[in-house]
């Protein structure tokens, strides 16, 4: 690690980092890391520490997560295709993934968690529908750092780590993903606590951008394209930023991949407001959003505030990258999710089937060509053979609210908890 600075995207000034989310001159758009090292070294370092010249982090923790590149076989079988690599994020052993939480979440969480402890002293706050959740839940219980996590009721049992959490604060809430959000913002009001800050923070989209640099390493070239399953779009992002700095290393090529997402219908909001070239989304593009958010087959996927419109969010990114999104529907997802298994012999997250369905759809509409480098982001997955390899604790809620509960009653408990750590 040779060091780093901030930018901001907006006013083009240059600040250091104090875990910092914003620019200090209170511009709105998405902060960036800058880093001494204009070509990427590889170092000898635990799982996704490995690309840490492009982290924002100076020291390391140990893990074994990080993403696996290969060239398919099975499914570019199935689908005609001559180019197409898979990055698998999640846990399977004989390719060398073990990201035990099951997602690509573990490459944000690992870096995030270490970038606070280097940047400031208190404890993170994660909102989440499941897979980040677990993610900062298993880091948590890898390295006994504190975190305050929340999730909607229904998410509770997707709560599981390797070993016990026991330095996590699993509060509950009966409601959505929004709901869970909304509590955890209340809460980082309290002294001490700090939002992870979703795509505003610069170590989780650069942790997610190690998908692109895995990928590329790996193919020795930049994709033509490069396929990702969103909700909240920061992997795209994430992988947009990687691709710049992987272009100015100078050895990868010169050409910007395009990127494709999709979304799992009938909850699209970005995809809609994407159709019309606008940069932002009316409640038009998300009608019924409740209704909608229970028939998908993938709930990880249902931001209702995604960072879309924000400067160097998604719009921006796919302009940038002369990229697409599109919809697929849950039958297609689930459709997909059957032949990559059977093809690839690996069970998908179901955010993963989603982005197989959507590659399925774009060769059958020829906007992508059977030759072209596809970098294809299976986020997550291996929950099978998780299930029969590790061992599982289920974390128990420590606070389980209701959308009427009074604040007062959560942060008093909240804050007996951190008495703890303090
Ligand atoms: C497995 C998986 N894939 C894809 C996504 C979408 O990621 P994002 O939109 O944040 O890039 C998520 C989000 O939680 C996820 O858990």
């Amino acid at each position: 690690m040779t060091g780093y600075t901030l930018t901001c995207p907006v006013c083009n000034k240059e600040f250091s980092d104090s875990y910092t989310l914003t620019c200090p001159g209170g511009c709105q758009g998405l902060i960036r890391a800058k880093y001494a090292a204009r070509q990427i070294t590889l170092h000898d370092a635990p799982g996704v520490f490995k690309y840490m010249d492009w982290l924002p982090v100076t020291g390391v923790l140990r893990t074994r997560a990080e993403p696996v590149c290969f060239k398919s076989e099975g499914l570019a079988r199935a689908l005609g295709l001559s180019d197409l690599w898979i990055v698998f994020s999640g846990y399977w052993p004989e390719v060398g993934a073990f990201a035990v939480s099951g997602s690509f979440k573990e490459f944000e969480a690992f870096p995030t968690m270490q970038r606070l402890s280097e940047r400031t002293k208190g404890i993170i706050q994660v909102s989440s529908a499941g897979n980040t959740g677990r993610a900062f839940a298993e880091v948590s219980a890898e390295t006994c750092q504190p975190v305050i996590i929340v999730v909607p009721e229904s998410a509770r049992d997707r709560l599981f780590t390797t070993s016990p959490a026991h330095d996590t604060l699993l509060i509950t809430i009966s409601g959505d993903y929004t709901d869970a959000i909304n509590l955890g913002s209340r809460i980082c009001t309290l002294p001490g606590i700090f939002p992870e800050g979703g795509a505003k923070n610069v170590a989780r989209r650069d942790g997610m951008g190690t998908v692109m640099l895995a990928g590329t390493l790996a193919m020795g070239t930049l994709p033509d394209w490069y396929l990702q399953a969103v909700g909240s779009g920061t992997g795209g992002i994430a992988a947009y930023e990687a691709s710049l700095r992987l272009i100015a290393d100078g050895r990868f090529g010169t050409r910007m991949p395009r990127l494709l997402l999709f979304q799992n219908e009938p909850f699209i909001p970005m995809v809609r407001a994407w159709q019309e070239k606008r940069r932002e989304i009316k409640d038009e593009d998300m009608p019924d959003a409740e209704q909608a958010i229970s028939q998908v087959y993938s709930d990880v996927l249902t931001n209702r505030t995604p960072p879309y419109g924000i400067v160097g969010g998604v719009f921006d990114t796919l302009i940038a990258t002369n990229g697409l999104m599109a919809g697929v529907s849950s039958a297609d997802a689930q459709e997909a999710g059957k032949l990559f298994s059977s093809s690839e012999g690996i069970d998908p997250d179901p955010a993963a089937a989603v982005c197989v369905a959507g590659l399925m759809r774009a060769v059958r509409s020829g906007v992508i060509k059977p030759d072209e480098k596809i970098l294809l982001n299976i986020t997550g997955g291996g929950y099978a053979r998780g299930r029969k390899d590790l061992p599982r604790f289920v974390k128990a809620p420590d606070i389980m609210v209701s959308k009427e509960t009074p604040f007062e009653k959560i942060s008093a408990k909240v804050q007996e908890w951190m008495r703890y750590y303090a």
